[in-house]
């Protein structure tokens, strides 16, 4: 069985998903060495706060290049909520930041005055909602269209190219919620906060 290897890089919800993948019976490390994140089979990056800290710790960490690697090397790879949005090209939190620009695309805020159903929308988007299928990533393999699951953020993902848009959702606008591009799948919601479907979706990567 494949081992699960999960980054710390110092802000990341690492032990949810962690006992998420344990609690499907995966064997799963968290890991703070980057020579242990290059030999990994499946390699995930978690991720909660501001886009910016979040690239200064996987520099200072030395995770980059074998973050790269193994997205090179064709092996499994899912970023969850800022494991998605490291992945573009650059981010307006907080000024302009540079990212990992393997999925080219901008990552930006959700407009001020956003209205849904007569209401205000408030930023950031936090709760359940629905994941519209673009494409059927091998993550989403049995996971219904229109499945609720949970987000909490800001900001979203434009890819260059919609071809790797994988679901969208709705929250005054229609935005990404999660990308695939060959071997790397990422969600801006959080799988291991969306209860079975969530399970689903983290059970699917596990198999891959
Ligand atoms: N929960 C998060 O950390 C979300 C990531 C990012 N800071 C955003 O607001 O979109």
């Amino acid at each position: 069985m494949s081992r699960i290897t999960i980054i710390d890089y110092g802000m990341g919800n690492l032990r949810s998903v962690h006992n998420a993948f344990e609690s499907l019976g995966f064997s799963a490390r968290v890991t703070d060495d980057p020579r242990v994140a290059a030999q990994a089979d499946h390699l995930v990056l978690p991720g909660v706060g501001a886009f910016k800290d979040c690239m200064e710790h996987l520099r200072e960490g030395g995770f980059i290049e074998p973050i790269k690697a193994h997205v090179e090397a064709a092996r499994p790879f899912l970023g969850i909520c800022l494991g998605l949005q490291v992945l573009f090209s650059e981010s307006e939190e907080f000024g302009r930041h540079q990212g990992l620009d393997i999925i080219p695309g901008r990552v930006v805020r959700f407009p001020a005055d956003m209205q849904g159903g007569g209401e205000d929308l408030k930023v950031p988007h936090m709760g359940w909602n629905r994941i519209t299928l673009a494409r059927r990533a091998p993550i989403c393999r049995e996971v219904e269209d229109g499945a609720f699951v949970y987000f909490v953020h800001s900001y979203y993902v434009v890819p260059e190219d919609p071809g790797v848009v994988a679901t969208t959702t709705d929250y005054g606008i229609n935005f990404c919620s999660s990308i695939w591009r060959d071997n790397v799948m990422a969600t801006q919601f959080h799988p291991e906060k969306s209860q079975q479907v969530g399970l689903r979706i983290l059970q699917n990567f596990a198999n891959m």
